[in-house]
């Protein structure tokens, strides 16, 4: 399809696969309004509706996965997408429904962020996003995709090992993960103490240089769905052409001033929301 090929001129069309947050700050509320910080059309399909605000978890509730299915067919059905960002999958029969339509829609631009937990929350559970009897059918899905979005904690689950304690050896990690899926892997240091928030462009390919972006570590609570909405603004970006490292740098700048200006919003009383519109208000 020649119209799906060069996307550079014009709209985005960006569908955000993931789970909910009623106090708007992570999960498919936070992609929306990431999708539309960077230019893109947003889109939005619920594999879960969670009752959380910015200090936990409540209860999540699932529909079953044949409306699933039923929403992700509607989009397709109608609308050429040029870019997918999943999020909270849940369970393996979700991310089963979502394997198959990937398969059959095949999309040019698809971004996992292998959401496992809130992790900026607690909550009974801990939190807790996915099944973790379910993470064989999450590893599968790596393969599946272009690129994997892992904090921490989630690259370690994702390659069976324990938590990486340093930058380096997540960026090891990150490469087993890479070479194992032939995913591309966006390894993510938020989760690092100390003054930086790197974050890297690990590509399956042994040869191929890891691309790390350094970043400072900004000194906020405002941090809520920031693997959120980094996600879907490397999406959006990757949809109009750039590459991963181009795209990541430019979300990870914004992201910055998102972190740094979300206090002013003055959402919630636990970790707050980034303000994703920081640049609007003359702010950033
Ligand atoms: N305090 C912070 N200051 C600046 N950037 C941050 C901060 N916390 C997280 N980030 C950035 O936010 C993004 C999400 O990171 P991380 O917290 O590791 O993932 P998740 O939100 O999935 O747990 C990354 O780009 C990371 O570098
Ligand atoms: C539905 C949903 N998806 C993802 C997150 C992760 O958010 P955080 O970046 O705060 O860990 C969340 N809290 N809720």
């Amino acid at each position: 399809m020649d119209e799906a090929k060069d996307v550079s001129s014009r709209v985005p069309r960006v569908l955000a696969v993931a789970g909910t947050d009623p106090t708007g700050g992570a999960g498919i509320q936070a992609d929306l309004k990431s999708i539309a910080a960077h230019g893109g059309y947003g889109m939005a399909v619920v594999t879960a509706l969670v009752a959380q605000n910015t200090r936990g978890v409540r209860a999540v509730h699932v529909p079953p996965p044949e409306f699933l299915a039923a929403q992700l067919r509607a989009v397709s059905d109608d609308v050429t997408i040029d870019a997918v960002k999943l999020g909270m999958l849940h369970s393996a029969p979700l991310v089963e429904v979502v394997a198959a339509w990937l398969d059959d829609v095949r999309p040019p631009v698809v971004v996992l962020d292998p959401v496992l937990a809130a992790t900026s929350t607690t909550g009974p559970g801990g939190g807790r996003l996915f099944d973790t009897a379910s993470t064989a059918a999450l590893r599968a899905m790596c393969s599946r995709v272009h690129l994997v979005t892992p904090n921490l904690p989630e690259l370690a689950v994702l390659v069976g090992e324990t938590e990486a304690q340093g930058w380096d050896a997540a960026v090891g990690q990150a490469r087993r993960l890479a070479g194992r899926t032939g995913a591309t892997v966006l390894v993510k240091g938020g989760h690092l103490g100390g003054e930086d928030s790197p974050d890297a462009i690990v590509r399956p390919d042994d040869a191929a240089p890891v691309r790390t972006v350094p970043g400072r570590r900004v000194d906020s609570t405002s941090t809520h769905g920031t693997g959120c909405s980094l996600s879907s603004a490397v999406a959006t970006l990757a949809a109009t052409g750039l590459p991963w490292v181009e795209a990541l740098s430019r979300a990870k700048a914004w992201l910055a001033g998102a972190i740094e200006q979300g206090a002013v919003l003055d959402v919630g009383s636990g970790r707050g929301p980034v303000d994703h519109f920081h640049h609007l208000r003359g702010m950033g």
